[in-house]
């Protein structure tokens, strides 16, 4: 086993020793470059208004478990990040930390458990091994390794170059759906909403959002890296994205919203609630969008997500500023929109705000905590990572984290879709229905498989 193999199985832990990294250029695309590693663990960002990024490897992962999750991985990134020694290159290659956290607190999976989301912790993070970052002018790849191999560092930065540029390796082959598995059944659903409406109206809740999960058995694995190509062609106003946090299960979408980005001082997130369909032509997109903006119930749905997040917001930041609703309007769906700004001060971390925000009404409810309950209650599956913060984080403590929606979970020859919707008073549980199959198109289109 090679020294970038050994590394791999077993991270070294944070604060146990101290990194160091180096960067060069290099002559391919980060989406071109996952495709040659489908049995490393992988982390790939490819955000509208952001350098594509892939993560390869772990020279140090930090896991979290407890409720204080947020706060324990922001001091130990911190931690780990005062270990590293930087590199002499653009700021754009400095090694960044990727990874997210579960939906739920309290989340961790056993090892030994069956359940599909093991290896995906409360909270997981990894300094990667290697790390390309596609830049305006160049594209940098940067190779952090723990001290005691500091003489191997250029040969390893050499090596990751030949084996991320090797276009021979591929992700397999298509594969075809062999049966599908509902979390619940349409009858089940219908009932669950309207069990959801009630508690609604008689607990004094805004809005709870119900999901679904669908499994697809498969006769071969998911094409990880081609998958992600055609979400990125399909799906350009997207954010698509993929971790494994371990080689072989991989957390993978097309997100259209952003929970939180942090960029010198300045935060943008967005409050994304109400959905409708795409027309057939540009004046009928215009019609139903034109409805969606007019229509009551649409307007509270997504009032209630951009007033939670100012609320949050507010005690730490300033100029909290709520644009009006807009449409996003993305391949296959239309959603009310409100981007918000703020300004926070220069010591606030990304991972603080993540941590005020999630989960926001668009993808938990409002109030949170009784949504989370009622969530708990009648979701007959495990959430894992779905509609939780993906992203990563900089030694400044910048970074970006999306909402894992759109987005599925795959292993062996299976897969698992999440999708959900909001309920309000007055939601129309057959019309939810709808909504939560759309949420499945992307990843199925992308693989060419049709829902029955
Ligand atoms: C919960 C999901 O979408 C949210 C984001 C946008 C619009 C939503 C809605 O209209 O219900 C959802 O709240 C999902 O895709 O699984």
């Amino acid at each position: 086993m090679s020294r970038q193999d050994a590394a791999e199985t077993e991270p070294a832990s944070v604060g146990a020793e101290t990194y160091v990294s180096a960067s060069r250029r290099i002559d391919v695309s980060p989406l071109a470059a996952a495709g040659a590693v489908p049995d490393r663990r992988r982390f790939c960002w490819l955000h509208p208004e952001e350098p594509d990024l892939l993560a390869v490897g772990a020279t140090a992962a930090v896991t979290v478990d407890s409720p204080d999750r947020f706060e324990t991985a922001d001091d130990r990134l911190t931690e780990l990040f005062g270990a590293v020694d930087g590199p002499d290159a653009p700021e754009i290659a400095a090694p960044r930390a990727v990874g997210g956290f579960a939906f739920f607190d309290g989340n961790t999976v056993p090892a030994d458990t069956q359940s599909h989301w093991r290896d995906f912790d409360d909270g997981t993070f990894v300094l990667p091994r290697a790390q390309i970052v596609a830049g305006d002018d160049a594209t940098w790849l940067t190779v952090t390794v723990p001290e005691d191999e500091h003489s191997e560092l250029s040969s390893q930065l050499d090596g990751w170059a030949d084996r991320l540029t090797d276009a021979g390796t591929h992700d397999g082959t298509e594969p075809e759906a062999t049966a599908f598995h509902w979390s619940l059944s349409r009858e089940e659903w219908e009932r669950t909403v309207d069990d959801v409406i009630g508690r609604i109206e008689s607990d004094g809740l805004d809005k709870v959002v119900l999901a679904q999960e669908l499994t697809v058995d498969l006769d071969a694995p998911v094409p990880v890296a081609p998958v992600l190509s055609r979400l990125r062609e399909t799906y350009p106003n997207c954010t698509t994205f993929c971790f494994s946090p371990t080689p072989g299960r991989t957390f993978f979408g097309a997100t259209p919203e952003t929970l939180v980005a942090l960029a010198d001082g300045h935060v943008q997130t967005e409050a994304l609630a109400g959905t409708t369909d795409r027309g057939e032509t540009a004046a009928e997109d215009t019609d139903l969008a034109d409805a969606m903006l007019g229509d009551e119930k649409y307007q509270v749905e997504n009032r209630i997500v951009a007033d939670t997040i100012a609320d949050a917001l507010r005690p730490v930041a300033d100029d909290v500023t709520v644009a009006e609703p807009s449409i996003k309007r993305i391949t296959n769906l239309q959603h009310l929109h409100r981007p918000i700004t703020a300004t926070v001060p220069s010591e606030t971390s990304v991972l603080s705000l993540a941590e005020r925000l999630h989960p926001t009404p668009a993808v938990g409810g409002s109030p949170r905590r009784a949504a989370s309950d009622v969530i708990r209650d009648v979701e007959p599956f495990d959430r894992g990572w779905y509609a939780s913060p993906v992203g990563w984080v900089d030694g400044d403590g910048d970074g970006t984290f999306v909402v894992g929606i759109r987005a599925g979970l795959t292993w062996d020859e299976r897969l698992a879709l999440y999708g959900g919707a909001g309920i309000v008073t007055g939601s129309d549980p057959t019309t939810e229905y709808g909504e939560v199959r759309s949420r499945f198109e992307p990843i199925l289109d992308a693989l060419e498989v049709e829902l029955p």
